[in-house]
């Protein structure tokens, strides 16, 4: 066992559960590690095989924001499925709070590039979903809720009435709704155009500087990657494996100003240099040349 397994079970030590097994709504912040250990994930069998992650590891720190940066179908969304407990690693495991993952919790919200709200619910209903099911509505923090995300006056408006932005305002408010201990985003943000994407990210950093959650996110943008994260994980083209790790020095509270400033070109021209290979590759596996 790793030395970062260990310290995740003590942390798994102080994590309650209500009696039915869910974690309780006032324990459930503070913790909140990833330990990805020797993950593989094949699709199909036989000719059909794929091999869409190979033998992962990754560490990630409780409160950490860590973004995953990868060539197209390098696994990135297989990972983080894992970790969602959608999907089942054929070989190796993720532990949260040094516990193995055996299915979806709400203590891991997910938020994907299409946003999951129930097209014939309000806005408000679908905030207020999670918790309902498990009998923890917070009224006080659904309404914050709302005001954070600037979502007030839209409580009864339905999905389609609202602007992809706000749409995605609203998936972030219904994840947050459940008060996860882990974020898990994957490219939310690239389907927005320029200014609502800065917007977004903008609102994500006061999220989760405000409040103790640890984010995993996924993006195909080097500036986004850096801009948000404590650490940019590179992954290689498939099978992904962790190919470079890079901590962001970078001074926080941040906005998006910080993209203009000498390290963050540094930072940048590194991330890039290291995926470039990958990306070369992955379009060349894509074409079927290897
Ligand atoms: N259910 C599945 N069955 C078979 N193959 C799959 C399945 N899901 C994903 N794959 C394949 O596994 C590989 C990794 O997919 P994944 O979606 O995890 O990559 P990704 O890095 O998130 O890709 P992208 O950046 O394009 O979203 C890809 O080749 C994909 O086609």
């Amino acid at each position: 066992m790793s030395e970062h397994n260990t310290d995740a079970r003590t942390d798994a030590d102080d994590r309650s559960t209500t009696g039915d097994g869910l974690r309780s709504w006032t324990e459930s912040s503070g913790s909140g590690t990833v330990n990805i250990q020797d993950l593989t994930k094949v699709y199909g069998e036989g000719d059909d095989e794929l091999v869409a992650v190979d033998g992962m590891d990754l560490h990630i720190e409780a409160e950490e924001f860590v973004t995953v940066l990868g060539p197209s179908g390098c696994g990135k969304s297989t990972v983080m499925e894992c970790i969602a407990g959608y999907l089942e690693p054929t070989e190796g495991e993720v532990l949260v709070n040094g516990e193995p993952v055996e299915g979806p919790d709400p203590s891991r919200g997910v938020v994907f590039q299409e946003n999951r709200l129930f097209p014939w619910k309000t806005i408000n209903q679908n905030v207020r979903f999670g918790p309902q099911m498990r009998n923890a509505v917070d009224e006080d923090r659904i309404h914050s809720l709302f005001g954070q995300m600037g979502l007030e006056g839209f409580e009864d408006a339905y999905p389609h009435e609202l602007s992809g932005g706000m749409q995605q305002r609203a998936e972030l408010a219904r994840l947050l709704a459940n008060d996860p201990d882990i974020m898990l985003m994957d490219e939310p943000f690239s389907g927005l155009d320029a200014m609502t994407k800065e917007l977004m990210q903008e609102n994500l950093l006061d999220v989760w500087e405000d409040d103790d959650r640890t984010v995993l996110f996924i993006t195909h943008d080097v500036e986004e990657a850096i801009l948000l994260a404590d650490r940019v994980v590179v992954m290689t083209a498939r099978p992904g494996q962790v190919k470079d790790v890079i901590d962001v020095d970078l001074d926080r509270p941040r906005d998006t100003d910080v993209v203009t400033t000498d390290r963050f070109n540094e930072l940048q021209r590194r991330a890039s240099e290291s995926i470039h290979d990958e990306a070369e590759r992955a379009m060349k596996q894509a074409e079927g040349r290897t």
